[in-house]
Formats: C-alpha cells, sequence, structure tokens
C-alpha cells in the first residue's frame, strides 16, 4: 500500500503505534473509536491520518466533505476491499455496497435505483405499505392502555415484513421471518469482525475456527431459505402485480462478462443487503421520532392536528404534511442511524485528499456552525423561512447533514427509507396518543453505536387509542 503512495505527504495524525496502544488500551470496543477521533481532530485540525494497517482518512469539516465526496466524487466513490462483509463467504458474490467501483457496481446499483425504486415500481408497494401501517397500528392497538409496551421489536418486525415482501415477492410466515430477520442481524452485527479474517485468512481461519465456522453456517442457511424463494420467482406468473427485487435482479445481465446471468449466490448476497439496508435504517429513525414526540407533547400533537386533516391519509397526502416532514427531516439530521460511515476509498493514486479511506463523520449535522442548537430537536427549523428550509439532503449543492450519505455512493434507497418512516409516523400519530411510561417521566435519548446508532435503551411507551 505504502508503493501505491509514491510519497505523498498524509494529513497530520498520531503515530500508529501510539494511535493503537490509545485505542487498545482505553476504549473497550471499536464502536469507541468515533470519541477517539473526535479528540484527534481537536488536537490536529479537520482532516487527520491514522495508520491501522493502511492510511486511513478521517474528515470532520463540511466544506472538505463536500469537496472530496462529490466535487471529487469518482475518485472517493471506491469501497476498500477490507470492508467487503460477505465476500469471504460467497465465492466473491458482493453486494451493492461491498461492490469496487466500477461496471458491475453500475449494473446492481443502477437497477437498484432506477428499476426496483423507480417512483411507479415502488408506487405498486402501495398496497403493501397499507398493510403494514395497519398491521403495526392495529398489533399497537392489541397492547394499548395503561401498561408501557417496547415497541421497537414491532417496528423492526412491521418494517421487516414488508422488505421481505418487497425483496421477494411473497408473503412469508412468522417463522421463516423469525429465522431470516435473526440472520440478517446476526449478519450485520458480525460486520465488525469479518476484518479479522480478511487480514491473514489462512491464519485467522484457523485461529478462530469456530467463529469461522458459524459465518459459513449463517451464509448456508440464508441461502438454503432465500434460493428456493428465489427460483419460484423464475415460475411466476407474469401477471404478478408487483415485480419484486428478485425478479429485477433475474432479469439482469453481466455485459462485460458474456451477457451472464447473475448467479444464485449473487442474488442472495444482494436480497441480503436489501433486507438490512431497507429495514434497519428506517426502523430506527422511526423509533428515534416516538420517541422524540413521547418526549415533545406539543410538537405530537402538531403532527396529529396535521394527519387528522387527511381522513384518506393516502401516501399521496404525504407531501401536503410540512410539520411531519420537518419531524423527519429533524430526526435524520440530529439522528442519522449511520454514524460510523462507511469507508470511501481511493483506487489509484493522485487523490486530492491524500487517504485511502474517507470514514465521514456523520457528526455534519450536529454541528453548532452551521446549525442553532444543534443538538436540540427543533423540526422548525425546516419550515418555511427557517435555517434548514432549502436543505439538499443529498448534499449535491453543499453539506450541511449527510444522513443517506453524498456522492457517488449516496444511499440509493433514501427516498424510499423517508416515504417509510413519513407514512408510518403518520398512521401511528394518528390512530395513537403516544405517552411516557410513567407520568412526568422523560424518555432516556442516549445512543448506542450497534453499526448503525440506535436508541440505547430501547424505546417503552404508553400508547392509548384516539378516540
Ligand atoms: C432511513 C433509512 C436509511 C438511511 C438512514 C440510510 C443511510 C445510508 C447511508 C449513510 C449509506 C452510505 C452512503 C455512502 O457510503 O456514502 C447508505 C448506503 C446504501 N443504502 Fe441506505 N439508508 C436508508 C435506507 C435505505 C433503503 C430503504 C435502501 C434500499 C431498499 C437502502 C440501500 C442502500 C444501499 C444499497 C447502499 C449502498 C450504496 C453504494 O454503496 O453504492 N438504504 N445508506
Amino acid at each position: 500500500l505504502h508503493s501505491r503512495r509514491k510519497g505523498k505527504e498524509l494529513p497530520p495524525g498520531p503515530p500508529a503505534l501510539l494511535f493503537l496502544v490509545k485505542f487498545l488500551a482505553l476504549r473497550r470496543s471499536i464502536f469507541d473509536l468515533p470519541q477517539l477521533i473526535r479528540e484527534l481532530h481537536a488536537r490536529h485540525g479537520p482532516v487527520i491520518s491514522v495508520r491501522v494497517f493502511r492510511p486511513l482518512v478521517f474528515i470532520s469539516d463540511c466544506h472538505l466533505a463536500h469537496r472530496v465526496l462529490v466535487q471529487s466524487g469518482a475518485t472517493f466513490a471506491h469501497r476498500p476491499d477490507i470492508f467487503e462483509p460477505g465476500l469471504l463467504f460467497t465465492s466473491g458474490a458482493r453486494n451493492i455496497n461491498a461492490a469496487p467501483y466500477g461496471p458491475y457496481w453500475r449494473l446492481v446499483r443502477r437497477n437498484l435505483a432506477t428499476v426496483m425504486l423507480h417512483p411507479a415500481r415502488v408506487s405498486l408497494f402501495a398496497p403493501a405499505r397499507r398493510r403494514t401501517r395497519d398491521g403495526l397500528v392495529g398489533d399497537l392497538l392489541a397492547v394499548a392502555g395503561s401498561r408501557p409496551v417496547t415497541v421497537r421489536p414491532l417496528l423492526r418486525r412491521a418494517m421487516f415484513e414488508l422488505i421481505a415482501y418487497m425483496s421477494f415477492g411473497a408473503r412469508l410466515g412468522p417463522e421463516v421471518l423469525d429465522e431470516i430477520q435473526e440472520l440478517q442481524l446476526w449478519i450485520v452485527r458480525s460486520i465488525l469482525s469479518y476484518p479479522i479474517f480478511y487480514l491473514c485468512p489462512s491464519l485467522t481461519k484457523r485461529l478462530f475456527r469456530k467463529r469461522w465456522a458459524v459465518h459459513l453456517a449463517v451464509r448456508r442457511r440464508l441461502c438454503e431459505i432465500f434460493v428456493p424463494l428465489i427460483h419460484a420467482r423464475r415460475a411466476r406468473d407474469e401477471e404478478t402485480p408487483a415485480p419484486c427485487y428478485a425478479d429485477s435482479l433475474l432479469a439482469l445481465r453481466v455485459a462485460e462478462e458474456g451477457d451472464r446471468p447473475l448467479t444464485d449466490d449473487e442474488v442472495v448476497s444482494l436480497c441480503s443487503e436489501f433486507l438490512s439496508a431497507g429495514n434497519d435504517g428506517t426502523a430506527t429513525v422511526l423509533e428515534w421520532i416516538m420517541a422524540e414526540l413521547v418526549n415533545h407533547p406539543e410538537m405530537q400533537a402538531r403532527v396529529y392536528e396535521e394527519v387528522r386533516s387527511k381522513p384518506e391519509l393516502s401516501e399521496g397526502d404525504l407531501q401536503a404534511l410540512p410539520y411531519l416532514n420537518a419531524v423527519v427531516l429533524e430526526a435524520l439530521r440530529l439522528h442519522p442511524p449511520v454514524h460510523f460511515l462507511i469507508p470511501h476509498g481511493v483506487q489509484s493514486d493522485g487523490a486530492e485528499i491524500g487517504g485511502y479511506r474517507v470514514p465521514r463523520g456523520a457528526e455534519v449535522g450536529r454541528d453548532e456552525t452551521v446549525w442553532t442548537a444543534a443538538r436540540e430537536f427543533r423540526p422548525e427549523r425546516f419550515l418555511d423561512g427557517g435555517e434548514g428550509c432549502d436543505v439538499d439532503i443529498t448534499g449535491r449543492k453543499e453539506i450541511k447533514m449527510m444522513p443517506f450519505g453524498a456522492g457517488r455512493r449516496i444511499c440509493p434507497g433514501y427516498t424510499l427509507g423517508m416515504l417509510h418512516v413519513a407514512y408510518l409516523v403518520a398512521g401511528l400519530v394518528r390512530e395513537l396518543e403516544w405517552l411516557p411510561p410513567a407520568d412526568g417521566e422523560q424518555v432516556d435519548m442516549a445512543e448506542v453505536l450497534e453499526f448503525i446508532t440506535v436508541m440505547k435503551q430501547p424505546l417503552r411507551a404508553r400508547t392509548i387509542p384516539r378516540c
């Protein structure tokens, strides 16, 4: 790697050994890294580098982040090999996130962004979204009353069922959903242990034999469940109302490799990514929003006033609910689920900012120099005339917040994610009043990094049916 640098200076930072010792001695896990990086920025400035096996460059300044991710988008659109969860287990079957910047990435990303998530295709799933919303409200109504409920499992399950339906075009039974959800959770949580196996596979696979065996077993089981679901789509009735993600993948051809179709392994990897990416961030933002609305009853009342003015509360109504949309944006600014952002990399020499990986700080959204009272939940800032009213969530013009990343690797599912969040919050507030577990109690808004940033204490709330 060093040879690829051709003598270029790296940005300032601590010596490698000092960093490693500090990290190992003071911190308990990789999830404490952001705090350490914050301290290093305070000492060395907005662009720092650390060396852990390879040079890592961290950027905390939003103008620089814009220059790197948007203006020099192509240079930094690569993903470093070390962050390729799944690749080791799948004979190289990459998902979009793990694919290097190149023709395969372009093919599968374009398929998701412009075929599966084309507004016309997304609208075909409106009945499924309505079913999800009504089912979730029904589940909460069944337990509504004076006792608090832990809502996280209900939110995650409802979202997961919807995304699984969009993925396979079939409504799966509760046992199989339980199992897939568990496998997917296991994969996401173990992402940070993959580098162990990547670094020196022949040794580490032997050293951590048991852990390696579990990885393989999880992947094998995922294939056992997914492959029949995918093959069933080949034999489907062409009249099926909403073509699912698996259908779009089966229709793909890799032009650079003799027009071959995707392998089963590739389709499994891509569906698995769709399930995690489509579910985790959305369910997490949903939980943060409901927690904020419990802590701010006046804001909840304002959302309620808006949503009750729409008797049908269809998806088409959402655009006309400015306060609800402001609540969603404010939650994405203050509680972006992806803090420990997925690293970007450069493939060749000559990058303007001399590093190979650029994990960007989602702290941008909480920057006091950009936002007034940046650590407070204030949806009003996104209403007309507010400081955030003209914010560009894609960061194309400038970066003030980037819950979905920015540049070529920006989340391709951001409009779907925002639709799901807004639609479900609207339904949950219209049918139920959300109260703290006990009168006068505040919901604890502490966060914890579990690959994505979730509420440290899962939200518990009393839900009372609206009359
Ligand atoms: C509120 C919900 C969501 C949030 C907060 C979120 C956030 C993100 C972020 C921060 C990234 C990294 C971008 C980068 O590296 O620059 C990302 C990537 C990605 N997201 Fe999302 N996402 C959400 C929903 C979705 C949905 C609904 C889907 C698909 C159905 C999706 C699919 C993906 C994929 C495939 C990538 C990898 C893109 C690439 O490497 O080219 N996400 N997301």
